[in-house]
């Protein structure tokens, strides 16, 4: 059996790319809460791509899923998602890291 651990989120949608930010997991439960807009489908999706490598199907296989350049005016933005897992019998820590990449023009 594994358990989520903590996810680092940077520039996914309207995490910006310029910093990491870090979500921790308790048991048994972790309520996510927040305003309209303010990133919950988000953090659920990044879980997705991170445990399933399995894109948002609106998302142009990922290319609308990292932050959009022209919203932080930038040419290039490099998404990354970072999971650890614990795998409880084993006490295994699993790292899950994904790299994301997009520029202006695509
Ligand atoms: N590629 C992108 N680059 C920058 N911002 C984006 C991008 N795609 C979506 N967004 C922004 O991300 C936000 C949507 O995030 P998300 O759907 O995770 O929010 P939410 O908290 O689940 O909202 P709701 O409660 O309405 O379902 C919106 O503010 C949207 O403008």
């Amino acid at each position: 059996m594994t358990t989520l651990e903590k996810i680092g989120i940077q520039g996914v949608r309207s995490y910006c790319d310029e910093r990491t930010e870090t979500l921790e997991f308790y048991s048994p439960v972790t309520i996510i809460y927040g305003k309209n807009g303010s990133g919950k489908s988000t953090i659920i999706e990044c879980l997705k791509v991170s445990c399933i490598g399995e894109f948002p199907t609106n998302a142009e296989k990922g290319k609308s899923f990292i932050h959009d350049p022209l919203v932080s005016n930038k040419m290039n933005v490099k998404g990354k998602i970072d999971l650890i897992k614990i795998w409880l019998l084993k006490l295994k820590v699993i790292k899950n890291k994904s790299k994301l990449k997009k520029n202006k023009y695509n």
